[in-house]
């Protein structure tokens, strides 16, 4: 008793103290930071479970996974439910109608999205905020139409097609030395170095089929690559050709958005978001290892981006003396309004890639790019066609006059890019289809290896129309190979959630009168739509025929818009035309070529995990037979 009378006493007589007091207030400070009774009292009306102050859900989030967990509490709290990510609440959505509702009225991510994955500074901090995924109004309207005229026009889809054929062949041909019927093969990481080479490609025009050296680091499990690549990723940049500095350094980016590469600064970051400033000034002056290997790779991708820019600025600029003309084309002399077909030597980028069509955008004669197809909804219901929205507050009407997203159809033009602008959308390209098109390729060819009654059916399919297989339009005209992957990313989505930035209160009355405030960070969850036994029947089940028109009535969902694997609203995936093509192109590929089955090595049933994708957590682990099919080349 008098041990705690005298504790007590010496501890009034240090709160007493200067030092004593300030500790007081840092301590009443951080618990009001990590409490955030504010937004606590904010969401009151939205149900979800107790959450822990600085750590909210976390401890349940990693023991079951963000994406389970999400599944979890829409089942038990309902369709519009609050989950605390560290200390910061998600309001998930999980009602085709609501989610549509939010995905048309608020253009725009949460800014706060960027402390979940990286710490960036400096000029990579300069170049993530120019991109895509963040920036708002005007600049996202100038990004957005750059993606469409590159790749949502069937005429740029077609010139796309060669690199993707090319991709597929030394493809297969990589995987011939394993193919004998019973040598286990670990199709995620085979996806990885093919999703990487194709979309490396089409985005810089640059050869991305990695060397030997490349390839084996590239398909080593993602924690040894990481420390691997690490240093050379910058020197390569100076040393390597373009190509290969560019494929190490978009790899490593990639690798470091894995939690266990990260830097210390991001948990910090999800703990105390307030102090994000301050994490981010200790990030720049003392770097921890994981940091320094991420902002490394940033760096590089710059650098190389920037030289392959000042290449083709030049050439054009020297072609333009030498015939009098306007010197724009490159150096495959093929005109970049028509779209080139081949990727060029070292010394320049192809004509149809990414990075051309956004220079040629620049010197302010690109005729191309004014429309686009548009997001047609063909994916279903929730990437319905224009933007009719407003970025409430954030920018200007986005006009859908023919461009389907609203990004190229407008009456006035866009504002340029900047070069950092440039750089910017040329690695969010590959951000955003390096991992999503690996995935899903994965993914899909676990579900035929699976069921193989499905897999021979699809192959027929494919042995009888081999003269589609080499266009686009033609990939387009196969309903069971459609069916197919429409139903593997239901099943398996490769992103299991969209975000948007409430930026206005959005009323529910549907939801009964629940309301979501102005600032919320909302979850749209693509998982939870596609598994709702509300709108689907069997949804635990892979039933492709639940996409054929024959059967979708009673199999297919009961709302359109609980189908969204793209996304939804203006802001859908730019890139869903190209990943459709891409994926069912490898597929056919790989099926003409080999019977696939899986590998007793292969953990049954399939466990995912929530990466940068949800994403196969033990590989995809196969056999390769092969065939010997009439008519093959
Ligand atoms: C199967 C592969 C893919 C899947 C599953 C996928 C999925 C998604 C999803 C769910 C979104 C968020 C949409 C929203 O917020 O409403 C998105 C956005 C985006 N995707 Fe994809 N994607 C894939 C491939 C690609 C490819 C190949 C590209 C390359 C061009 C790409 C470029 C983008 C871009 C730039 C955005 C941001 C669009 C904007 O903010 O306006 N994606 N994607």
């Amino acid at each position: 008793m008098a041990l705690l009378e005298q504790a007590l006493r010496a501890g009034l007589q240090f709160a007493l103290t200067p030092l004593g007091a300030l500790c007081i207030i840092a301590g009443v400070a951080l618990t009001w930071l990590g409490w955030a009774p504010v937004t606590r009292w904010r969401l009151r009306n939205i149900p979800g479970p107790f959450a822990l102050p600085f750590l909210g859900h976390l401890p349940a989030i990693s023991a079951r996974d963000l994406v389970h967990f999400c599944h979890d509490v829409a089942r038990q709290y309902g369709p519009v439910a609050q989950v605390w990510v560290a200390a910061r609440p998600w309001i998930v959505v999980s009602d085709p109608v609501a989610a549509r509702k939010i995905a048309y009225r608020s253009l725009a991510r949460p800014s706060t999205v960027a402390s979940f994955t990286h710490a960036l500074v400096g000029e990579p901090r300069q170049v993530d905020d120019e991109s895509i995924f963040w920036n708002r109004g005007p600049a996202w309207k100038a990004s957005r139409r750059a993606f469409e005229t590159s790749v949502l026009r069937p005429d740029r889809l077609a010139a796309h097609m060669p690199a993707v054929r090319r991709c597929t062949e030394r493809f297969l041909a990589r995987l011939a030395p394993y193919a004998d019927g019973s040598t286990a093969v670990d199709m995620k990481d085979e996806y990885g170095v093919i999703a990487l080479a194709i979309t490396g490609e089409v985005a810089y025009g640059v050869s991305f089929w990695p060397s030997d050296e490349d390839a084996a680091l590239l398909a080593a499990p993602t924690g040894g690559s990481g420390a691997a690549t690490s240093s050379s990723s910058s020197s390569s940049s100076s040393s390597k050709s373009p190509s290969s500095a560019l494929v190490r350094a978009c790899h490593e980016c990639m690798a470091c958005f894995e939690l266990p590469l990260a830097t210390m600064y991001l948990p910090l970051q999800m703990l105390l978001p307030a102090l994000r400033p301050l994490w981010l000034a200790l990030a720049a002056a003392l770097p921890d290892a994981a940091q320094r290997r991420h902002m490394e790779a940033r760096q590089a991708v710059a650098d190389v981006s920037r030289r392959l820019m000042r290449e083709w600025q030049q050439q054009a600029a020297a072609r333009a003396n030498d015939s009098g003309g306007d010197g724009l084309l490159l150096k495959d002399q093929t005109p970049v309004v028509n779209g080139g077909s081949s990727s060029s030597g070292s010394g320049g980028i192809s004509s149809s890639s990414f990075l051309a069509a956004m220079l040629k955008d620049q010197t302010g004669s690109n005729t191309a790019c004014a429309s686009s197809s548009g997001t047609d909804g063909g994916v279903g219901g929730g990437g319905g066609g224009s933007a009719r929205g407003s970025e409430s507050g954030t920018g200007p009407r986005v006009s859908g006059s023919g461009s389907g997203n609203g990004g190229g159809g407008g009456t006035e033009p866009p504002p340029r890019m900047s070069e950092t602008q440039v750089i910017s959308q040329g690695l969010s390209f590959i951000l955003a289809g390096y991992d999503t098109t690996g995935t899903t390729l994965a993914l899909t060819t676990f579900l035929l290896a699976h069921n193989p009654t499905t897999q021979e059916k699809l192959r027929a399919e494919l042995v009888e129309n081999r003269e589609l297989l080499d266009s686009a339009d033609g990939l387009a005209q196969l309903p069971y190979l459609d069916a197919v992957l429409k139903e593997s990313q239901r099943l398996h989505p490769a992103v299991g959630h969209f975000w948007r930035d409430a930026t206005s209160d959005i009323a529910l009355p549907e939801m009964g009168g629940l309301v979501i405030p102005k600032g919320s960070f909302v979850s749209i969850s693509i998982y939870n739509m596609h598994r709702d036994p509300a709108h689907w029947k069997e949804p635990e089940r892979f039933i492709p025929e639940r996409f054929l028109q024959a059967t979708g009535g009673a199999l297919g969902p009961t709302d359109p818009g609980a189908y969204v694997p793209f996304g939804s609203g203006p802001r859908m995936c730019v890139g869903y035309k190209m990943a459709i093509m891409v994926v069912k192109s490898v597929l056919a590929g790989l099926l003409l070529r080999y019977r696939v089955a899986l590998h007793p090595r292969q953990p049954l049933p399939l466990r995912l995990k929530t990466g940068l994708t949800l994403e196969p957590a033990d590989g995809v682990w196969v056999t390769l037979q092969p065939l010997l099919l009439p008519g093959a080349k």
